[in-house]
């Protein structure tokens, strides 16, 4: 079997792969998407970090390829729908490089405090200024966290350690859950308000795109200072560079970058913005810890046949998935739908399985609803692995309920959730034999496709709400594919259901919200 590492990995995991019998290696870094294209069709197994591009393209015309490994988290670099429709199990390492990650947050905390960068650039030139580079001691003062995972609870770790005040924003992690580890939970405007520091570390989503924006920063308190060792695009560049010429942003120091590498990044032009090039997992253990996790789980899986960290295939026999395949799917789709229409901490999923889909094997089907529900609000660190261990820390409750005789549908999976602020259910089933649909949305009944862009608005039933609705789609050049209307009323306003062929824009949403009969606009991406 022929295996290509395509991006710079640790010598040590290239070197396991080698100790295989089976296998013949090449490292071919630096590779054009061309090059790549033209000769990834010889390999079994693809190992990456974040430079390749694994783009449609390349799966097209991967004829032999079975796994694509990425050493590290992110998959952004990974077209993971072309792989998983070619049957391509793709994986990632999603362990092995957080406390690197967190240590790299909280240097720059402390190089932002004390202008290290730029007292060396000064020093360097011959001059001694020590007035210009005044610190600011971190001792007592309070640090913002967004996102409390696995990176933002080490940086919280450590900050303590720093004596810092730590207050931290999470909604879908319960405020018990954080404060047993000594940390205030706190809403994102308080957090806004009252942090001396503010740093990210959520995954890039529709929600945490911009979290940081101009309305953002204009609550902030003046000479606060911003770290983003994230994602790119979490913190809304423009508006950072804005916040920092208006004197309320006193420095910031980003590791990520909505372009990279940037280009001509007005932000690289700010003494006051001191910047790495992602190097936020770049350590010799990281890099290690990953190169070796992901050998192993290239040699597990293409020696074995045995999955592990997969983001899109679930770790059970060949022959139970090919029949659950459909149903696993749907699942997942299904528990997305319910995350991205509710709001709050989840606490409680009730699942029902009725009809034919009762005398299946039903955990996969759950860890893959699981999966669904938390990869919006996680991003690629979820897989099918791990999605049971990440619930339990969050102190979600699972139960599974199954019934043989299904009313309406041969089968339906029926989602009950429950979170600190809401309870909704979603209900699917398939149309023909492998059509995959939400057929309810709480009491809502529906035939929807369960892929795209969607919208599911409230509104007061008022003749020309539907119209109004999409003359401001039009106006947007934004065409509607698929409408469903409630009938049934719905937390006493109807529900209209929509399918977009392009994404709805945060600005058009706006202008939805604004409508005089509309009352909840949320879009949906799947
Ligand atoms: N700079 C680097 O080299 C580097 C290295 C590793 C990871 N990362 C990035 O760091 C980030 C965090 O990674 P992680 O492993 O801690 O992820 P994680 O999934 O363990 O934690 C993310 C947390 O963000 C929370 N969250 C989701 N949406 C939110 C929202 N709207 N508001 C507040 N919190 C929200 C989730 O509940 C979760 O607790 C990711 O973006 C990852 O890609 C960067
Ligand atoms: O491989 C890298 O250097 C990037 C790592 C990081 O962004 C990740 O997603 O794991």
């Amino acid at each position: 079997m022929k295996i290509l590492v395509s991006d710079n990995l640790a010598e040590s995991g290239v070197e396991k792969l080698r100790k295989v019998q089976q296998f013949e290696v090449d490292v071919k870094t630096g590779l054009t998407p061309d090059e790549l294209r033209g000769i990834i069709k010889d390999y079994d197994g693809l190992v990456i970090r974040s430079a390749t591009k694994v783009t449609r393209d390349i799966i097209d015309a991967a004829d032999n390829l079975k796994v694509v490994a990425r050493a590290g988290i992110g998959l952004d670099n990974v077209d993971v729908e072309a792989a998983s429709k070619r049957g391509i199990v793709v994986m990632n390492t999603p362990e092995g490089n957080i406390v690197t990650t967190a240590e790299h947050a909280i240097a720059m905390i402390l190089a932002l405090s004390r202008s290290i960068p730029q007292a060396t650039n000064s020093i360097k030139s011959g001059k001694w200024e020590k007035k210009r580079f005044m610190g600011r001691e971190v001792f007592n003062k309070v640090l913002g966290i967004i996102g409390m995972g696995r990176i933002g609870r080490i940086v919280a770790d450590r900050a303590k350690g720093l004596k810092m005040n730590v207050i931290a924003f999470d909604p879908y992690i319960s405020s018990e859950v954080l404060e047993s580890s000594g940390i205030e939970a706190v809403a994102l405007d308080d957090l806004l308000t009252r942090s001396d520091y503010i740093t990210v570390h959520t995954p890039m989503t529709p929600e945490t795109r911009d979290i940081l924006n101009a309305k953002a920063f204009k609550k902030m308190k003046e000479g606060v200072f911003v770290i983003n060792c994230a994602r790119g695009g979490i913190v809304n560049e423009q508006d950072l560079h804005d916040a920092i010429r208006a004197g309320i942003v006193a420095g910031a120091a980003l590791d990520v970058f909505a372009q990279e590498p940037p280009k001509d990044n007005p932000l690289l032009a700010l003494d006051s913005v001191i910047a790495t090039p992602h190097l936020g997992a770049s350590t010799d253990e990281a890099q290690e810890n990953v190169a070796i996790a992901v050998a192993d789980q290239v040699i597990d899986f293409l020696v074995r046949g045995t999955i592990r960290n997969a983001v899109n295939a679930p770790n059970i026999d060949g022959a139970v998935l090919a029949r659950l395949r459909p149903y696993l799917k749907l699942s997942e789709k299904l528990g997305s739908v319910l995350t991205q229409i509710t709001r709050g901490a989840i606490q409680k999923v009730s699942i029902e399985y009725i009809g034919e889909v009762a005398s299946m094997e039903t955990q996969p089907l759950t860890y893959s609803i699981l999966k669904g529900m938390l990869t919006p609000i996680m991003g690629d660190m979820v897989n099918f692995v791990n999605v049971p261990v990440l619930a339990r820390e969050r102190n979600i409750k699972v139960t599974e309920s199954v019934r043989s005789e299904a009313e309406d549908f041969t089968n339906l999976i029926g989602i009950h959730v429950k979170t600190s602020e809401e309870e909704n259910l979603v209900a699917g089933s398939f149309f023909g034999k492998k059509d995959p649909r939400m057929v309810r949305i709480n009491d809502f009944r529906l035939e929807a496709a369960l892929e795209g862009h969607l919208l599911l608005i409230y509104n007061i039933d008022t003749p020309g709400t539907i119209g109004a609705i999409g003359t401001c789609l039009g106006k947007h050049h934004i065409n509607i594919s698929m409408m469903d209307v409630g009938q049934v009323l719905e937390r006493g306003q109807n529900i209209i259901f929509l399918r977009t062929d392009t994404p709805v824009p945060g600005h058009v949403k706006e202008e939805l919200l604004a409508m005089d009969n509309v009352n909840v606009v949320q879009a949906i991406e799947l």
